[in-house]
């Protein structure tokens, strides 16, 4: 699988040892509670991303974002006002043994009940997509986590993306595709009937995953990937170094990203499309 891989990832290494269990539950609602906690309950309000009786599919990669995800939801298991039942599903793309391992012995710690199945995804996608992997791998691999959930008896799937994935997503679009659209907090999946796409970490900004994680002691997958490692993933460093360094310059950048996606002007805006029709505004400019 060597043939297309890059030079590897940025690795997130712990600050002290690793804490205990209680404690490292404690923070995320009290230590981090403004950055972490608050954010979770207020995506799920403002997108109305949970409801009574849901029985949720909690996709765990074993990276830092995920892990506080799972976490995340087992303590609004715990002191939420409605009922859900949750499930931890990993989809074993053909994790080295090492990485595996490490996922499985996190996972284990961190009390999160993981059911792990194969994808066999990296294989695949190493022989058929040398010059997309990653779109490729993404596109596979959620349908995996789709049909899982489905075998399951889950009616959402919640997958880890955060507030800095969001903009960057949005900014990635304007500047590589020349389109405006955003990573939505939730969509219903055309191809899994009754399924619901959630994703409630929308809020949350990745400097605090990291700070949580880093404090917390935890190991997370940094990259497991075995087929490109950070080579197709460049133009999202760029874009997150572009916005890093315009956050140095422009106050409140990150926050108006997010902001313009909600505050799309459909009186100042030259076209759109709705389904699969493409409009423009002087299709209107006479009524
Ligand atoms: N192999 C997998 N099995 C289950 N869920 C996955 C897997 N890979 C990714 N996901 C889900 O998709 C989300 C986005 O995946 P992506 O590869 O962009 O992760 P990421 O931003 O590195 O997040 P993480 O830190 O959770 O790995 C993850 O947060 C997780 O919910």
């Amino acid at each position: 699988m060597d043939s297309v891989k890059g030079p590897g990832c940025k690795t997130l290494l712990p600050d002290n040892e690793l804490k205990p269990l209680e404690e490292i539950e404690k923070s995320i609602i009290k230590r981090y509670r403004k950055y972490l906690w608050s954010k979770f309950i207020k995506a799920i309000k403002d997108f109305r991303l949970i409801e009574e009786g849901d029985k949720i599919a909690v996709a765990i990669s074993g990276g830092k974002d995920s892990i506080l995800m799972a976490k995340l939801f087992q303590e609004l298991q715990r002191y939420g006002d409605m009922k859900i039942e949750l499930e931890f599903i990993v989809a074993d793309p053909g994790y080295h043994q090492q990485i595996k391992k490490l996922m499985l012995e996190n996972c284990e710690y961190l009390n999160i009940p993981v059911k792990v199945f194969d994808s066999g995804i990296f294989k695949i996608v190493d022989k058929i997509a040398q010059d997309y992997p990653c779109y490729m791998c993404a596109k596979m691999r959620r349908g995996a986590l789709y049909s899982k959930a489905q075998e399951l008896g889950c009616n959402k799937l919640a997958l880890g993306h955060h507030f800095n994935d969001v903009i960057e997503t949005t900014m990635m679009n304007i500047l590589y595709t020349g389109s405006f659209k955003t990573m939505l907090p939730k969509l219903r999946s055309t191809n899994f009937r009754g399924l619901e796409l959630i994703r409630p970490m929308y809020y949350i900004e990745e400097k605090h995953i990291e700070r949580f994680t880093r404090s917390s002691g935890i190991t997370p997958l940094n990259c497991a990937c075995m087929v490109a490692a950070e080579r197709t993933g460049n133009k999202r460093y760029e874009v997150k170094d572009l916005i890093k360094e315009l956050s140095g310059k422009i106050d409140n950048l990150e926050v108006n990203i997010m902001r313009a996606t909600q505050n799309v002007n459909m009186e100042a805006i030259l076209g759109w499309q709705k389904g699969r029709e493409r409009f423009s505004y002087l299709d209107f400019y006479d009524e």
